[in-house]
């Protein structure tokens, strides 16, 4: 056993940070700072930790589910997330990464997966109760592998002698980002702020469009019932202004000046969607860094 994990786990290393008071406010600014045209993923984000964080006795892990399309922010939000949560981040002991194509590509493997991800969840959740589990690509993930999970993300006490109750799951998905960017469109048509858009606009499309309907194939029947995914967080499409935020971060990021014209190239550069109006990045703020190299 670890030396700087109790028997349970509940205080992992000396670098864990339980989200205090504190680094709940933390996680805001860093949020509203950093996190760009994502209004609602903000609040939800922010809801969902703050509740599980005030939460003494949580009936089971708290389960995000992050949807939306390529670029928006889903990978970087649970990077902030894994941070506010253990100091290290994405390199800390107690926050574990999955990627569907790189760690279960091979669909006759699907037994060896589901033994070595229960195992996994379980010996880390032994060391460490709020570890912090990510799996990215998840409408990619077979149907068998993601049935392994669902009894981490149940109503259960214990499983076989371990808590998972103050652990947390993150799924990240695709699934779903052609109905946000319908309602978002949708918004923008009418004329409409984007930051007018609220949950319930989203609600009705995604639940009924995508994920209770246990037979669209985005969600895999039989994977995620309601009942153990706490929220569906969306991710909206970016526009060109969010963009040229994301080329501006970069310069900053490389201790560059900011220069407008270099903002404006870069962000040229993109392809927008629909063909009419060209409002929505097709790749989001994805390859800005890469094409800043030639700037
Ligand atoms: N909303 C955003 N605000 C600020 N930066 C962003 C945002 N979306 C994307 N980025 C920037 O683009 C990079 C790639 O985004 P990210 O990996 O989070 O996309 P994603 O939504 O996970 O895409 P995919 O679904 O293809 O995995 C991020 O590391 C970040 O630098």
């Amino acid at each position: 056993m670890r030396k700087d994990a109790t028997r349970f786990g509940f205080d992992c290393a000396p670098g864990h940070r339980r989200l205090g008071a504190s680094p709940v406010f933390a996680l805001k600014l860093e949020l509203e700072e950093k996190l760009f045209g994502q209004h609602l993923a903000t609040e939800v984000i922010l809801k969902a930790l703050t509740g599980f964080k005030n939460n003494k006795n949580p009936k089971k892990p708290l389960t995000l589910s992050l949807h939306g399309w390529a670029g928006t922010g889903k990978n970087f939000v649970s990077q902030i997330v894994a941070e506010n949560l253990h100091s290290k981040g994405l390199k800390s002991n107690f926050v574990h990464l999955f990627v569907s194509t790189l760690h279960f590509p091979h669909e006759h493997q699907i037994k060896l997966y589901q033994d070595q991800l229960q195992g996994w969840i379980r010996g880390n959740v032994s060391a460490c109760a709020s570890s912090v589990f990510i799996f990215d690509e998840m409408d990619k993930l077979h149907p068998g592998v993601i049935d392994a999970i669902k009894p981490f993300l149940d109503y259960y006490e214990e499983v076989d002698g371990v808590s998972y109750r103050k652990a947390i799951f993150i799924f990240l998905s695709n699934a779903g980002g052609d109905l946000i960017t319908k309602i978002a469109l949708d918004f923008w048509r009418a004329g409409r702020k984007r930051e007018d858009i609220q949950l319930k606009d989203l609600e009705p499309v995604l639940s009924v469009g995508v994920f209770n309907n246990k037979h669209s194939g985005l969600w895999h029947s039989g994977l995620i019932d309601r009942n153990l995914i706490d929220y569906f967080i969306p991710f909206l499409p970016l526009e060109y202004r969010h963009v040229k935020m994301c080329v501006r971060a970069e310069m900053r990021a490389r201790g560059s000046a900011i220069d407008e014209d270099i903002v404006t190239r870069v962000a040229e550069e993109m392809t927008f969607f629909p063909k009419s109006e060209k409002i929505y990045s097709d790749k989001g703020c994805k390859t800005v860094q890469s094409r800043l190299d030639f700037h």
